[in-house]
């Protein structure tokens, strides 16, 4: 595997050695390759999977880390909708595109799974440069026919479903390895009940995947079911309207019921877990534990720019405080609850504790561990995609989509004590590291990271 670096002088010993040097002969002949391309990895390096963004909106790369001071729905009315808009301008699409390629592909994002806007021929400009650069990604011409809270930035119904079909097709006949079409209702506060059933229709006659967003807030939760009053649930809204499927995926579900989730459980379909996003516009936690313990397929997302970092290092440590803040209100409200009974039982002889159902159980549910939140960036991911066949883990007859990881690399963000462990090593990069300690990124065995001729 070439990574750039000279081959290092053995330091094994003689026996050693030569049992090593005949292994490479074999490799080499049975997989073809010239032993002189063999490189060994330097010191405390090690290759992990390529990450996978479940959900991102690409344009939105334009202003993130800022405007995090409006919850959602006023978030998408005074800065999202009016920003989206300028993208029927093909450079700044173009420019902004190539710029939030680049820097996922750094940060070690091998699949991306991109909301563009509602402009075709933008959302194809993000296509081309996603698979110029070698990124595994999905792309969304996103469908939105109402839009009360920002009208000038719409499409009719008409127009959006003719221009997702010229999408779909365009993109099929580009017959791009790797970059695949994705029907993207934005979430159904903006697609009238005709739009999302000619979408389902769609994803159904050409066999794609589908994403969008469900239950990310209380107030947007309130718009959907005054806009649907005849569903009984916002996942109904989906679900009747054959979006939601095994190749669904669907964004931030902080307020799904256990009723949903299992409507999620039987469609196959998956969840983009986005913490950063749910913590920055105060939109709501999501209970991942529990999720994965109704069997719901489950990745993580960065969600540009309602999350704030470009780095999936960022979603893995966001996803294990969400999960660590959720226990400890579960831990609050038990002792609260707890309180109050003594009190009632001083006062009239209630029940001794242990019959009593007033306390609040922590149902069990353990902290997101972080072998749990590595596995949610990486398999959970390609999962959550339906993709898992192909990518997620190092597993053979799957591609090589890879990170070369180096602690001790120039200006390392962390520093390395000769008692690391290699679980340590990881350990420190999930939590201290970042582009930084990337050294190279390989997606489907070719080597994405460094850019070709530096561009
Ligand atoms: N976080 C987030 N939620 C949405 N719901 C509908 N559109 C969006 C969006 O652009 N970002
Ligand atoms: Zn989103």
């Amino acid at each position: 595997m070439s990574n750039g670096g000279p081959r290092k002088p053995y330091t094994g010993g003689w026996q050693h050695w030569k049992k090593h040097a005949e292994k490479e002969a074999q490799l080499a002949l049975k997989w073809k390759f010239d032993e002189s391309k063999i490189e060994d990895l330097g010191k405390n390096e090690f290759f992990m999977p390529g990450m996978i963004d479940t959900h991102i909106h690409a344009p939105q790369y334009s202003f993130i880390g800022s405007g995090m001071d409006r919850p959602l729905l006023q978030w998408l009315e005074h800065i999202t909708f009016p920003t989206e808009e300028k993208f029927s301008d093909l450079d700044l699409a173009s420019n902004i595109y190539e710029t939030v390629v680049r820097r996922t592909l750094k940060n070690g994002t091998t699949t991306a799974c991109y909301f563009a806007t509602i402009h075709t021929d933008a959302s194809l400009v993000l296509a081309d440069i996603a698979d110029r650069y070698g990124q595994r990604a999905f792309i969304g011409k996103v469908c939105m026919d109402s839009n009360t809270a920002y009208p000038e930035y719409i499409e009719s119904t008409e127009e959006s479903i003719a221009e997702t079909q010229r999408f779909v097709e365009a993109m099929q006949n580009m017959k791009y390895d790797r970059v695949k079409p994705i029907i993207t209702p934005r979430f159904a506060v903006s697609c009238s009940e005709r739009l999302l059933c000619e979408l389902g229709r769609l994803a159904d006659s050409y066999g794609l995947h589908i994403q969008s967003h469900i239950s990310e807030s209380v107030a947007e939760i309130q718009e959907v079911l005054n806009l649907f009053p005849e569903y009984n649930n916002y996942t109904e809204v989906y679900s009747k309207n054959k979006l939601l499927t095994n190749m669904t995926v669907m964004a931030h579900g902080c307020y799904l019921t256990d009723e949903e989730l299992h409507l999620f459980r039987s469609n196959g379909s998956a969840i983009s877990h986005c913490p950063n996003s749910n913590i920055s516009l105060c939109s709501g936690h999501l209970d991942v534990s529990n999720v994965i313990k109704q069997k719901v397929k489950v990745g993580l997302g960065t969600d540009i720019a309602g999350g704030y970092s470009i780095s999936m290092l960022d979603a893995i440590r966001k996803a294990i405080e969400t999960s660590k803040i959720l226990f400890m209100e579960r831990e609050k409200r038990r002792k609260e609850s707890k309180t109050i009974h003594n009190h009632l039982q001083e006062e009239n002889g209630m029940l001794p504790e242990k019959e009593c159902n007033c306390r609040i159980k922590n149902n069990g549910k353990k902290v997101l561990s972080d072998q749990e939140a590595f596995r949610l960036a990486t398999l959970g991911g390609s999962q959550a995609l339906n993709i898992d066949h192909i990518t997620g883990n190092f597993e053979i007859n799957k591609e090589f989509d890879a990170l070369l990881i180096s602690p001790e690399i120039h200006n390392s963000p962390f520093d390395v004590f000769s008692q690391f462990s290699k679980e340590d090593m990881v350990q420190r990069f999930l939590y201290l590291g970042d582009d930084r300690n990337i050294k190279a990124v390989y997606v489907a065995g070719r080597r994405v990271v460094p850019f070709q001729n530096n561009s």
